[in-house]
């Protein structure tokens, strides 16, 4: 599904970020991407979104490539990715439905239909009952779990999460890992940036490993 050919990032006026990366994920798989604060991980999930541009080498997305897109050409690419981020990122004076129906709002459904897929996909994450609730009368694991109810409304065939279980402890941790697996048993593409290696030390999942921007 992702294709890196020696690919390298570096951001204006710093050193390089991410140095001759190649690799392959394959669809269907679950991937866990690791490495000391600074090794690159969110860079490397901002190249897949096409949030960062790539200075050198090639990325390909079910064999387009994706460092050749243009900026009109990039939210065709997002709408096959889902994104999970650290600080959920909700809107706060909306209620949980509204900031997962958001997306298919943005993508031009009718509201009624956003809503109907908002409920279903809260449902996917246990939270149905909490719908109308307001975010900040949900603890930080439903907030992490309405994130990701809002990441996979769309149905993405790849799902990105960067530190996910960062702000949670370790049973809620395993509680959001345990998700991510449903929907890649689902059939959906993860690859999950954590640089919590305890976490991980027992999955017995593929994992990338980023040292210095080099993969180990
Ligand atoms: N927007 C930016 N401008 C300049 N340098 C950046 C930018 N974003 C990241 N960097 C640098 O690129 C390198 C990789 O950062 P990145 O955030 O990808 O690492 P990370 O592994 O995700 O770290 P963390 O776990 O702390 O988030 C670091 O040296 C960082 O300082």
């Amino acid at each position: 599904m992702i294709r890196f050919a020696n690919v390298s990032k570096a951001y204006l006026g710093g050193k390089p970020a991410l140095q001759g990366l190649s690799f392959h994920l394959p669809a269907g798989g679950m991937t866990y991407l690791t490495g000391h604060s600074g090794a690159g991980k969110s860079t490397l999930l901002k190249l897949i979104m096409g949030m960062e541009r790539a200075n050198g080498g090639q990325i390909w997305f079910n064999g387009h490539e994706i460092t050749r897109l243009s900026r009109y050409e990039l939210p065709f690419l997002r709408r096959q990715i889902g994104m999970v981020h650290q600080d959920y990122r909700l809107l706060s004076d909306r209620s949980v439905v509204d900031n997962v129906a958001l997306p298919l709002i943005i993508a031009g459904f009718h509201p009624k239909d956003a809503h109907k897929y908002a409920l279903a996909s809260l449902d996917r994450v246990g939270l149905r009952e909490r719908a109308n609730h307001l975010p900040a009368h949900l603890s930080g694991g439903e907030q992490q779990r309405v994130d990701i109810a809002r990441a996979v409304v769309h149905k993405p065939q790849l799902l990105l999460a960067d530190e996910p279980t960062g702000n949670l402890d370790e049973k809620l941790s395993l509680d959001i890992l345990g998700l991510f697996e449903e929907f890649n048993r689902m059939g959906m593409t993860v690859l999950i940036a954590t640089h919590d290696l305890n976490l991980i030390q027992h999955k017995p999942k593929p994992c990338l490993v980023l040292e210095q921007g080099h993969l180990r």
